[in-house]
């Protein structure tokens, strides 16, 4: 869908911000440039809409050659969202949302209506917010101001230039969960543009690290980036603390469970303890095969049913979650241990432990390796080609 083609880019000082970068993003793809400052990201993405002209190479978007393309129709196809906004102060949100569909000469009514639509889509009230102007809104209402105006025409391309990093860490990964709620919704095909290796992490379906000059180091998913750097500038970038960021990207998997004893709600207190031979504690199940709770050795004494001895959890995660997520239960409840659920019906599948979530982390970094040594060879064939 966008397609880089040994693009390369010397200001006419003599700067030389990117060398014969060759890139693709699929068709629905949120690809993410992440480097230092200064490393080419910006001048990388404003290429692609015209902004800055390449001194090399080519730039092909949805099969059309950029640079044949006239740059402003080319600007109203290709949604461009940059990180102070550029909102008018004299218009009122309703009519900044409305800004490119007046230009392409949308009616008033059909722009308005869209305009409302918007503000909806990334979480803004139109009855309240549509009639201000941009300086009686918070900083995190005028960047989703600014998402709605990308879409305005509903472009298939976005550019996001830093879009969140205005704002304080709260409002960013509020503004973030948004954001990938509202991908998941539209699809777009988007080159974002950060320094934030955490946000590259959270938003990517690909991440694109550079290094000064405007050198790809490496070009693969944030679990494989995380996993297996390619180069030692990689490593050195996204931390050594990548074995905690890893969590956040991996999911759980069926295999990862651990399977403990488990006893139903309706059985008795005899039989529960015949289950739980040597062991201390046991998962309780309803009747569907739902969680009712666990409990304890200690707890299963007299007469009735386990039902009636169980504790209820007081959390749980399900299969697509990820790690990071079951770890966070786990010490938020101070427990050794935490019950998977399947995400479709809310079913038991088995729970997991400190050491399976290691086991995990481990699994998932071998996985990654073997994927590396396919990124090293790209990679070497694109510096060298
Ligand atoms: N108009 C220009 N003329 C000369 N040099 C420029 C121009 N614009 C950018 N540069 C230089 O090109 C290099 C890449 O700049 P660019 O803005 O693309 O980097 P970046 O990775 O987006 O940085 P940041 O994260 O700081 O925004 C830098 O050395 C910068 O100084």
């Amino acid at each position: 869908m966008i397609r880089l083609d040994r693009v390369s880019k010397k200001y006419p000082d003599g700067t030389v911000a990117v060398q014969e970068l060759t890139l693709e993003v699929q068709r629905g793809e949120l690809v993410v440039l992440v480097g230092p400052s200064g490393c080419g990201k910006t001048t990388t993405m404003k290429m692609v809409n015209r902004l800055v002209e390449p001194t090399g190479g080519r730039i092909v978007v949805d099969g059309t050659d950029v640079t044949d393309a006239d740059p402003v129709a080319l600007r109203r196809g290709i949604g461009y969202v940059i990180q102070n906004v550029g909102l008018f102060p004299h218009r009122t949100i309703e009519e900044n949302i409305a800004v490119v569909p007046q230009l392409v000469g949308w009616p008033r009514k059909r722009r308005n209506e869209r305009a409302r639509e918007l503000m909806e889509l990334v979480g803004l009230d139109p009855a309240v917010h549509g009639r201000r102007y941009p300086h009686e809104l918070s900083g995190g209402q005028r960047q989703r101001v600014g998402v709605a105006r990308a879409l305005a025409v509903d472009p298939p391309v976005l550019l996001m230039d830093e879009p969140f990093s205005a704002v304080d860490p709260v409002v960013r990964s509020q503004l973030q969960d948004e954001f990938l709620r509202l991908q998941g919704d539209v699809r777009k095909t988007i080159l974002f543009v950060t320094h934030d290796i955490e946000e590259a992490v959270r938003l990517g379906d690909r991440i694109a690290v550079f290094k000064q000059g405007g050198l790809l180091e490496q070009f693969d998913t944030p679990a494989a980036i995380l996993g297996a750097p390619a180069t030692e500038f990689v490593a050195d970038f996204v931390g050594a603390d990548r074995g905690l960021k890893r969590l956040s990207v991996t999911s759980i998997t069926p295999a990862d469970l651990e399977h403990p004893t488990v006893v139903r709600a309706d059985d008795d207190v005899t039989a529960a303890l015949a289950a739980l031979g040597d062991e201390r504690w046991a998962v309780v199940l309803d009747g569907d095969g739902g969680l009712a709770g666990w409990v304890g050795r200690d707890m299963l004494t007299g007469s009735g049913s386990v039902g009636e001895r169980a504790r209820r959890m007081e959390a749980w995660v399900r299969l697509d979650d990820t790690l990071k997520v079951a770890f966070a239960e786990m010490l938020q409840w101070n427990a050794g241990w935490i019950a998977v659920l399947d995400p479709d019906d809310d079913r038991y599948l088995g729970v997991l432990t400190p050491s399976t979530l290691h086991a995990a982390l481990r699994r998932s970094v071998e996985a990654d390796a073997k994927d590396v040594a396919r990124a090293e060879v790209v990679l070497e064939s694109v510096q060298n080609a």
